[in-house]
Protein backbone atom coordinates (compact mmCIF):
# COMPACT_ATOMS: atom_id res chain seq x y z
CA UNK A 1 0.00 0.00 0.00
CA UNK A 2 1.25 3.76 -0.69
CA UNK A 3 2.97 5.37 2.10
CA UNK A 4 1.44 8.70 0.23
CA UNK A 5 -1.18 10.72 1.83
CA UNK A 6 -3.20 13.98 0.52
CA UNK A 7 -2.09 15.77 3.92
CA UNK A 8 0.30 15.15 7.20
CA UNK A 9 -1.46 15.61 10.38
CA UNK A 10 0.33 14.86 13.72
CA UNK A 11 3.68 16.89 14.62
CA UNK A 12 7.05 15.69 13.17
CA UNK A 13 10.66 15.96 14.26
CA UNK A 14 11.94 16.88 11.57
CA UNK A 15 10.55 18.11 7.72
CA UNK A 16 12.91 17.77 4.81
CA UNK A 17 12.09 19.77 2.04
CA UNK A 18 12.96 18.30 -1.54
CA UNK A 19 12.82 14.80 -1.98
CA UNK A 20 16.09 14.59 -4.25
CA UNK A 21 19.36 12.19 -3.22
CA UNK A 22 20.26 14.53 -0.92
CA UNK A 23 16.59 14.35 0.64
CA UNK A 24 16.41 10.97 0.66
CA UNK A 25 19.69 10.14 2.27
CA UNK A 26 18.36 12.72 5.11
CA UNK A 27 15.03 10.88 5.62
CA UNK A 28 16.67 7.63 5.66
CA UNK A 29 19.26 8.96 8.39
CA UNK A 30 17.37 10.87 10.81
CA UNK A 31 14.29 8.29 10.58
CA UNK A 32 17.28 5.50 11.50
CA UNK A 33 18.06 7.42 15.06
CA UNK A 34 14.51 7.36 15.53
CA UNK A 35 13.32 10.71 14.52
CA UNK A 36 9.55 11.45 13.14
CA UNK A 37 10.32 12.28 10.17
CA UNK A 38 8.39 14.30 6.93
CA UNK A 39 9.65 14.89 3.29
CA UNK A 40 8.16 17.27 1.08
CA UNK A 41 8.67 17.44 -2.27
CA UNK A 42 6.17 20.19 -4.98
CA UNK A 43 7.06 17.80 -8.03
CA UNK A 44 4.51 14.79 -7.95
CA UNK A 45 7.75 11.80 -7.51
CA UNK A 46 11.22 12.10 -6.18
CA UNK A 47 14.26 12.57 -8.05
CA UNK A 48 12.10 15.29 -10.35
CA UNK A 49 14.80 18.34 -9.81
CA UNK A 50 18.65 18.18 -10.24
CA UNK A 51 18.90 14.37 -8.97
CA UNK A 52 17.34 13.40 -12.57
CA UNK A 53 20.41 13.98 -14.32
CA UNK A 54 23.62 12.37 -13.13
CA UNK A 55 26.83 10.79 -14.38
CA UNK A 56 25.81 7.94 -11.96
CA UNK A 57 29.62 7.96 -10.35
CA UNK A 58 30.36 7.06 -6.74
CA UNK A 59 33.28 9.40 -6.43
CA UNK A 60 36.45 8.74 -4.22
CA UNK A 61 36.88 12.30 -3.88
CA UNK A 62 40.16 12.49 -4.76
CA UNK A 63 40.05 15.73 -6.80
CA UNK A 64 37.95 17.42 -4.39
CA UNK A 65 39.42 20.89 -2.50
CA UNK A 66 41.71 19.48 0.47
CA UNK A 67 39.62 19.81 3.71
CA UNK A 68 36.33 21.12 2.13
CA UNK A 69 33.03 19.58 3.83
CA UNK A 70 32.93 18.00 0.09
CA UNK A 71 35.68 16.08 0.61
CA UNK A 72 34.64 15.59 4.06
CA UNK A 73 30.73 14.29 2.88
CA UNK A 74 32.13 12.46 -0.70
CA UNK A 75 34.46 10.39 1.61
CA UNK A 76 32.00 9.52 4.36
CA UNK A 77 29.16 8.91 1.77
CA UNK A 78 31.42 6.72 -0.13
CA UNK A 79 32.36 4.76 3.14
CA UNK A 80 28.36 4.36 3.58
CA UNK A 81 27.41 3.25 0.10
CA UNK A 82 30.20 0.41 0.18
CA UNK A 83 29.02 -0.74 3.52
CA UNK A 84 25.44 -0.62 2.68
CA UNK A 85 24.24 -1.50 -0.59
CA UNK A 86 24.36 -5.13 -0.31
CA UNK A 87 21.95 -5.22 2.12
CA UNK A 88 20.07 -2.80 0.50
CA UNK A 89 20.61 -4.65 -3.20
CA UNK A 90 22.23 -1.58 -4.64
CA UNK A 91 24.55 -2.25 -7.85
CA UNK A 92 28.24 -1.49 -7.62
CA UNK A 93 30.32 -1.66 -10.69
CA UNK A 94 34.15 -1.88 -9.92
CA UNK A 95 35.41 0.14 -13.02
CA UNK A 96 38.18 2.00 -11.76
CA UNK A 97 38.62 5.45 -13.15
CA UNK A 98 41.71 6.51 -15.37
CA UNK A 99 42.33 10.79 -15.44
CA UNK A 100 43.93 11.15 -18.92
CA UNK A 101 46.06 14.16 -19.74
CA UNK A 102 45.56 15.54 -23.90
CA UNK A 103 48.15 17.02 -23.48
CA UNK A 104 51.86 18.13 -22.44
CA UNK A 105 50.53 20.70 -20.25
CA UNK A 106 48.01 18.51 -18.62
CA UNK A 107 50.54 15.67 -18.35
CA UNK A 108 52.43 17.70 -16.22
CA UNK A 109 49.47 18.51 -13.84
CA UNK A 110 49.15 14.43 -12.99
CA UNK A 111 51.67 14.74 -10.21
CA UNK A 112 49.95 17.60 -8.13
CA UNK A 113 46.60 15.92 -8.61
CA UNK A 114 48.12 12.52 -7.56
CA UNK A 115 49.50 14.02 -4.43
CA UNK A 116 45.92 15.99 -3.37
CA UNK A 117 44.16 12.40 -4.00
CA UNK A 118 46.80 11.10 -1.44
CA UNK A 119 46.25 14.24 0.40
CA UNK A 120 42.16 13.50 0.28
CA UNK A 121 42.71 9.67 1.77
CA UNK A 122 42.82 8.34 -1.83
CA UNK A 123 46.00 6.84 -1.69
CA UNK A 124 46.02 3.92 -4.20
CA UNK A 125 46.31 6.33 -7.40
CA UNK A 126 48.89 4.79 -9.79
CA UNK A 127 50.69 6.31 -12.06
CA UNK A 128 50.49 5.09 -15.69
CA UNK A 129 52.92 5.90 -18.71
CA UNK A 130 51.76 5.43 -22.10
CA UNK A 131 52.16 1.97 -22.85
CA UNK A 132 50.77 0.98 -19.40
CA UNK A 133 47.72 3.26 -19.70
CA UNK A 134 46.86 1.77 -23.91
CA UNK A 135 47.02 -1.52 -22.20
CA UNK A 136 44.23 -0.50 -19.59
CA UNK A 137 42.17 0.86 -22.14
CA UNK A 138 43.48 -0.20 -25.61
CA UNK A 139 40.94 1.98 -27.19
CA UNK A 140 41.72 5.72 -26.51
CA UNK A 141 42.62 8.07 -28.90
CA UNK A 142 46.20 8.64 -30.34
CA UNK A 143 45.66 11.98 -28.77
CA UNK A 144 46.04 10.22 -25.21
CA UNK A 145 49.50 10.89 -23.05
CA UNK A 146 49.50 9.72 -19.70
CA UNK A 147 47.13 9.08 -17.04
CA UNK A 148 46.74 7.82 -13.50
CA UNK A 149 44.37 5.10 -12.33
CA UNK A 150 41.88 5.51 -9.32
CA UNK A 151 41.24 1.98 -8.19
CA UNK A 152 38.23 2.28 -6.67
CA UNK A 153 35.79 5.03 -8.17
CA UNK A 154 32.95 2.97 -9.45
CA UNK A 155 29.81 2.84 -10.86
CA UNK A 156 26.55 2.85 -9.47
CA UNK A 157 22.70 3.43 -10.16
CA UNK A 158 21.42 6.73 -9.60
CA UNK A 159 18.13 6.09 -9.01
CA UNK A 160 17.62 2.95 -6.92
CA UNK A 161 20.02 4.40 -4.39
CA UNK A 162 18.69 7.34 -3.19
CA UNK A 163 15.09 5.20 -3.52
CA UNK A 164 16.25 2.29 -1.61
CA UNK A 165 17.43 5.44 1.37
CA UNK A 166 13.58 6.60 0.99
CA UNK A 167 11.73 3.67 0.47
CA UNK A 168 14.01 2.64 4.39
CA UNK A 169 12.97 5.96 5.96
CA UNK A 170 9.51 5.01 5.21
CA UNK A 171 9.72 1.27 6.51
CA UNK A 172 11.21 2.71 9.53
CA UNK A 173 8.41 5.38 10.07
CA UNK A 174 9.02 8.22 7.69
CA UNK A 175 6.03 9.67 5.90
CA UNK A 176 6.14 11.56 2.01
CA UNK A 177 4.37 14.44 0.76
CA UNK A 178 4.59 14.69 -2.85
CA UNK A 179 2.63 17.53 -5.09
CA UNK A 180 3.12 19.66 -2.39
CA UNK A 181 4.78 22.93 -2.59
CA UNK A 182 6.14 24.62 0.63
CA UNK A 183 4.63 28.51 0.22
CA UNK A 184 5.93 29.83 3.23
CA UNK A 185 6.12 28.99 7.34
CA UNK A 186 6.47 30.19 10.33
CA UNK A 187 7.89 29.48 13.71
CA UNK A 188 6.02 29.99 16.95
CA UNK A 189 9.00 29.61 19.41
CA UNK A 190 9.15 25.58 19.70
CA UNK A 191 7.99 24.43 16.43
CA UNK A 192 7.43 25.01 12.55
CA UNK A 193 4.28 25.37 10.76
CA UNK A 194 4.80 25.14 7.11
CA UNK A 195 2.47 25.95 4.97
CA UNK A 196 2.51 23.79 1.42
CA UNK A 197 -0.25 23.26 -1.17
CA UNK A 198 -1.79 19.98 0.46
CA UNK A 199 -2.11 21.40 4.19
CA UNK A 200 0.01 22.54 7.00
CA UNK A 201 3.28 20.34 8.32
CA UNK A 202 4.49 20.99 12.29
CA UNK A 203 7.29 19.93 12.79
CA UNK A 204 10.45 20.59 15.15
CA UNK A 205 13.29 20.74 12.78
CA UNK A 206 13.35 22.24 9.38
CA UNK A 207 16.05 20.66 6.76
CA UNK A 208 16.43 23.17 3.35
CA UNK A 209 17.34 20.70 0.87
CA UNK A 210 15.22 22.29 -2.03
CA UNK A 211 18.12 21.58 -4.29
CA UNK A 212 17.87 24.27 -6.95
CA UNK A 213 15.55 26.10 -5.37
CA UNK A 214 17.34 26.11 -2.19
CA UNK A 215 18.11 29.57 -1.48
CA UNK A 216 14.68 31.18 -2.87
CA UNK A 217 13.18 28.71 0.28
CA UNK A 218 15.67 30.06 2.55
CA UNK A 219 14.19 33.79 2.10
CA UNK A 220 11.12 32.73 2.42
CA UNK A 221 11.45 30.92 5.54
CA UNK A 222 13.88 32.48 7.14
CA UNK A 223 14.31 35.65 5.27
CA UNK A 224 18.34 35.34 4.23
CA UNK A 225 19.80 34.12 1.52
CA UNK A 226 23.75 33.10 2.25
CA UNK A 227 23.99 31.68 -1.51
CA UNK A 228 22.79 32.38 -4.56
CA UNK A 229 21.88 29.60 -7.17
CA UNK A 230 23.83 29.77 -10.21
CA UNK A 231 22.34 26.66 -12.60
CA UNK A 232 25.27 24.52 -14.35
CA UNK A 233 23.42 22.78 -17.25
CA UNK A 234 25.28 19.26 -18.16
CA UNK A 235 24.49 17.74 -21.57
CA UNK A 236 25.15 14.21 -21.96
CA UNK A 237 25.28 11.76 -25.01
CA UNK A 238 24.03 8.06 -24.03
CA UNK A 239 25.47 5.28 -26.65
CA UNK A 240 23.37 2.48 -27.45
CA UNK A 241 24.48 -1.24 -25.72
CA UNK A 242 27.13 -2.45 -27.57
CA UNK A 243 29.62 0.87 -27.11
CA UNK A 244 29.74 0.16 -23.48
CA UNK A 245 32.72 -2.83 -24.38
CA UNK A 246 35.04 0.08 -25.69
CA UNK A 247 36.04 0.86 -22.05
CA UNK A 248 36.11 -0.74 -18.74
CA UNK A 249 37.75 2.21 -16.63
CA UNK A 250 35.81 5.60 -16.17
CA UNK A 251 37.64 7.84 -18.87
CA UNK A 252 37.98 11.14 -16.60
CA UNK A 253 39.44 14.31 -18.42
CA UNK A 254 42.07 16.42 -16.18
CA UNK A 255 39.75 18.37 -14.10
CA UNK A 256 39.67 22.42 -13.84
CA UNK A 257 38.22 24.72 -11.00
CA UNK A 258 34.70 24.39 -12.20
CA UNK A 259 34.12 21.23 -13.92
CA UNK A 260 35.62 17.65 -13.82
CA UNK A 261 34.74 17.69 -17.74
CA UNK A 262 33.78 15.66 -20.48
CA UNK A 263 33.61 12.03 -18.55
CA UNK A 264 33.26 8.74 -20.83
CA UNK A 265 31.95 5.61 -18.76
CA UNK A 266 29.52 2.56 -19.06
CA UNK A 267 26.30 3.01 -17.21
CA UNK A 268 25.12 0.50 -14.65
CA UNK A 269 22.10 -0.18 -17.65
CA UNK A 270 25.31 -0.91 -19.97
CA UNK A 271 24.99 1.46 -22.01
CA UNK A 272 28.23 4.34 -22.45
CA UNK A 273 27.67 7.75 -21.30
CA UNK A 274 29.65 10.65 -22.92
CA UNK A 275 29.53 14.43 -20.97
CA UNK A 276 28.61 16.14 -19.12
CA UNK A 277 29.00 19.83 -20.39
CA UNK A 278 28.95 22.58 -17.98
CA UNK A 279 26.97 25.61 -19.13
CA UNK A 280 26.02 28.47 -16.68
CA UNK A 281 22.58 29.51 -17.04
CA UNK A 282 20.05 31.91 -14.84
CA UNK A 283 17.10 29.15 -15.60
CA UNK A 284 16.60 26.74 -12.56
CA UNK A 285 13.66 24.25 -14.38
CA UNK A 286 14.67 24.42 -17.94
CA UNK A 287 17.82 22.06 -19.13
CA UNK A 288 17.39 22.87 -22.94
CA UNK A 289 18.95 20.42 -25.12
CA UNK A 290 21.70 22.15 -28.14
CA UNK A 291 21.98 20.16 -31.55
CA UNK A 292 25.31 21.62 -31.96
CA UNK A 293 26.41 21.04 -28.53
CA UNK A 294 25.74 17.29 -28.78
CA UNK A 295 27.36 17.38 -31.85
CA UNK A 296 30.62 18.89 -29.95
CA UNK A 297 30.23 16.13 -27.18
CA UNK A 298 30.31 13.13 -29.82
CA UNK A 299 32.86 14.46 -31.41
CA UNK A 300 34.83 14.83 -28.22
CA UNK A 301 34.12 11.18 -27.35
CA UNK A 302 35.29 9.93 -30.60
CA UNK A 303 38.77 11.49 -29.87
CA UNK A 304 38.95 9.72 -26.21
CA UNK A 305 37.30 6.59 -27.96
CA UNK A 306 37.08 6.55 -31.77
CA UNK A 307 35.62 3.49 -32.31
CA UNK A 308 32.50 5.18 -31.15
CA UNK A 309 31.86 6.51 -34.55
CA UNK A 310 30.58 2.94 -35.71
CA UNK A 311 28.01 2.90 -32.72
CA UNK A 312 24.71 4.45 -32.35
CA UNK A 313 23.73 7.27 -29.81
CA UNK A 314 20.41 5.86 -28.29
CA UNK A 315 19.20 8.69 -26.03
CA UNK A 316 20.31 12.44 -25.11
CA UNK A 317 19.54 14.12 -21.88
CA UNK A 318 20.23 17.28 -20.12
CA UNK A 319 20.47 18.22 -16.17
CA UNK A 320 21.38 20.99 -13.95
CA UNK A 321 23.91 21.48 -11.06
CA UNK A 322 22.54 23.42 -8.42
CA UNK A 323 26.07 25.48 -8.28
CA UNK A 324 26.32 28.71 -6.25
CA UNK A 325 29.14 31.51 -6.27
CA UNK A 326 30.65 29.10 -3.62
CA UNK A 327 33.29 25.97 -4.92
CA UNK A 328 31.86 24.39 -1.50
CA UNK A 329 28.72 23.08 -0.12
CA UNK A 330 26.79 25.74 1.31
CA UNK A 331 25.59 23.36 4.86
CA UNK A 332 24.24 25.21 8.01
CA UNK A 333 22.41 25.04 10.96
CA UNK A 334 20.81 28.70 11.29
CA UNK A 335 19.93 27.75 14.59
CA UNK A 336 18.06 24.33 16.47
CA UNK A 337 15.17 24.59 14.20
CA UNK A 338 16.42 25.42 10.72
CA UNK A 339 19.24 23.95 8.52
CA UNK A 340 20.30 24.63 5.14
CA UNK A 341 22.03 21.80 3.21
CA UNK A 342 22.93 23.84 -0.59
CA UNK A 343 24.75 23.88 -3.39
CA UNK A 344 25.14 20.15 -3.72
CA UNK A 345 26.54 19.58 -7.06
CA UNK A 346 27.01 16.81 -8.65
CA UNK A 347 29.32 15.23 -6.49
CA UNK A 348 25.69 15.26 -4.14
CA UNK A 349 25.31 11.14 -5.39
CA UNK A 350 28.50 10.43 -3.96
CA UNK A 351 28.40 12.47 -0.73
CA UNK A 352 24.48 11.83 0.17
CA UNK A 353 24.65 9.60 2.87
CA UNK A 354 27.84 11.88 4.15
CA UNK A 355 25.92 14.68 4.49
CA UNK A 356 22.68 12.97 6.04
CA UNK A 357 25.81 11.93 8.62
CA UNK A 358 26.99 15.57 9.24
CA UNK A 359 23.72 16.99 9.12
CA UNK A 360 22.31 14.84 11.99
CA UNK A 361 25.47 15.83 13.75
CA UNK A 362 24.74 19.96 13.29
CA UNK A 363 20.60 18.84 13.91
CA UNK A 364 22.04 17.48 17.83
CA UNK A 365 18.40 15.82 18.85
CA UNK A 366 17.90 13.52 21.58
CA UNK A 367 16.87 10.49 19.71
CA UNK A 368 16.42 7.28 20.54
CA UNK A 369 17.87 4.07 17.88
CA UNK A 370 15.70 1.99 17.03
CA UNK A 371 16.67 -1.33 17.98
CA UNK A 372 15.80 -3.33 14.56
CA UNK A 373 15.39 -0.97 12.08
CA UNK A 374 13.72 -2.45 8.75
CA UNK A 375 16.13 -3.04 5.77
CA UNK A 376 14.39 -3.40 2.25
CA UNK A 377 15.58 -4.38 -0.82
CA UNK A 378 15.16 -3.02 -3.77
CA UNK A 379 14.52 -4.63 -7.16
CA UNK A 380 17.68 -4.85 -9.33
CA UNK A 381 17.96 -2.75 -12.56
CA UNK A 382 21.41 -2.55 -13.42
CA UNK A 383 22.56 -4.86 -16.63
CA UNK A 384 25.52 -6.36 -14.43
CA UNK A 385 23.76 -8.32 -11.79
CA UNK A 386 20.88 -11.04 -12.08
CA UNK A 387 17.53 -9.41 -13.23
CA UNK A 388 13.97 -10.40 -12.52
CA UNK A 389 13.58 -11.58 -16.34
CA UNK A 390 15.95 -14.45 -15.36
CA UNK A 391 13.96 -15.55 -12.57
CA UNK A 392 10.54 -17.21 -12.65
CA UNK A 393 6.60 -15.73 -13.13
CA UNK A 394 7.70 -12.63 -14.05
CA UNK A 395 4.50 -12.47 -16.33
CA UNK A 396 6.56 -11.25 -19.88
CA UNK A 397 8.86 -8.93 -20.79
CA UNK A 398 7.05 -5.56 -21.41
CA UNK A 399 9.90 -3.31 -22.64
CA UNK A 400 12.50 -5.78 -24.47
CA UNK A 401 14.77 -3.16 -25.40
CA UNK A 402 15.33 -3.07 -21.14
CA UNK A 403 14.49 -6.18 -20.31
CA UNK A 404 12.08 -4.71 -18.07
CA UNK A 405 9.10 -7.39 -16.75
CA UNK A 406 5.20 -7.09 -16.39
CA UNK A 407 6.26 -8.23 -12.81
CA UNK A 408 8.81 -5.46 -12.49
CA UNK A 409 6.50 -2.95 -13.57
CA UNK A 410 3.57 -3.90 -11.57
CA UNK A 411 5.66 -3.56 -8.55
CA UNK A 412 6.87 -0.44 -9.32
CA UNK A 413 3.08 1.34 -9.99
CA UNK A 414 2.40 -0.32 -6.51
CA UNK A 415 4.18 -0.44 -2.40
CA UNK A 416 5.09 2.15 -0.43
CA UNK A 417 6.39 4.62 -2.83
CA UNK A 418 5.06 4.40 -6.46
CA UNK A 419 5.79 6.02 -9.86
CA UNK A 420 3.09 8.82 -10.22
CA UNK A 421 4.52 9.54 -13.39
CA UNK A 422 6.08 7.88 -16.75
CA UNK A 423 9.74 9.82 -15.41
CA UNK A 424 9.11 8.10 -12.77
CA UNK A 425 8.39 4.72 -13.71
CA UNK A 426 11.29 4.77 -16.08
CA UNK A 427 13.81 5.72 -13.31
CA UNK A 428 12.62 2.25 -11.17
CA UNK A 429 11.83 0.19 -14.18
CA UNK A 430 14.18 1.37 -17.47
CA UNK A 431 10.94 0.82 -19.18
CA UNK A 432 10.88 3.33 -22.59
CA UNK A 433 14.75 4.04 -21.72
CA UNK A 434 16.47 1.64 -24.44
CA UNK A 435 17.56 1.65 -28.49
CA UNK A 436 13.37 2.42 -29.20
CA UNK A 437 12.86 4.82 -27.21
CA UNK A 438 9.48 3.43 -25.88
CA UNK A 439 8.36 3.10 -29.81
CA UNK A 440 7.33 -0.52 -28.69
CA UNK A 441 6.65 -0.61 -25.17
CA UNK A 442 4.53 2.66 -24.85
CA UNK A 443 1.26 1.01 -26.00
CA UNK A 444 1.16 -1.84 -23.16
CA UNK A 445 2.70 0.68 -20.65
CA UNK A 446 -0.08 2.26 -21.49
CA UNK A 447 -2.65 0.46 -20.35
CA UNK A 448 -0.49 -1.07 -17.46
CA UNK A 449 -0.48 2.52 -15.95
CA UNK A 450 -4.05 3.73 -16.46
CA UNK A 451 -5.68 5.48 -13.48
CA UNK A 452 -2.13 5.17 -11.74
CA UNK A 453 -0.47 8.67 -13.34
CA UNK A 454 -1.23 12.16 -12.44
CA UNK A 455 -1.06 12.91 -16.13
CA UNK A 456 -2.34 9.29 -17.86
CA UNK A 457 0.17 8.35 -21.11
CA UNK A 458 -1.20 9.18 -24.46
CA UNK A 459 -1.62 6.27 -26.30
CA UNK A 460 0.98 5.26 -28.57
CA UNK A 461 -0.80 2.19 -31.28
O1 LIG B 1 31.25 18.73 -13.98
P1 LIG B 1 31.19 18.28 -12.53
O2 LIG B 1 32.43 18.60 -11.76
O3 LIG B 1 29.95 18.76 -11.89
O4 LIG B 1 31.17 16.70 -12.50
C1 LIG B 1 30.40 16.01 -13.36
C2 LIG B 1 30.73 14.54 -13.19
O5 LIG B 1 30.08 13.85 -14.19
C3 LIG B 1 30.35 14.02 -11.81
O6 LIG B 1 30.21 12.65 -11.78
S1 LIG C 1 10.83 -1.72 -26.02
FE1 LIG C 1 10.97 -0.31 -24.40
S2 LIG C 1 12.46 1.08 -25.04
FE2 LIG C 1 12.30 -0.28 -26.69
Amino acid sequence: MSNDVFALSGRFDVAIIGAGIVGCALARRFALEGASVAIIDKASDILDGASKGNSAILHTGFDAPVGSLEQACIAAGYAEYLEIHGRLGLPLIKSGALVIAWSEEEKALLPSLMEQARQNGVADVEPLGEAAMRRAEPGLGAGARAAFRVPREYLIDPWSAPFAYLLQAIENGAQVLRGAEVTGGRRDGIDWSLETSRGTVQAGLVINAAGLWGDLLDEKLIGRRDFHMKPRKGQFVVYDKPAAQLASHILLPVPNKITKGVVVCRTAFGNLLVGPTAEDQDDREHATLVPETLEALKKRGEEILPALRDHQVSAIYAGLRPATEFKDYCIKAHDKSYITVGGIRSTGLSAALGIAQHVLKLAALDLTKPADPAWPVVSNISEYFPRDWQSEGHGGIVCHCEMTTRREVLAALDGPLPARSLAGLKRRTRVTMGRCQGFFCSAELARLTEGHFDRPMAEKA
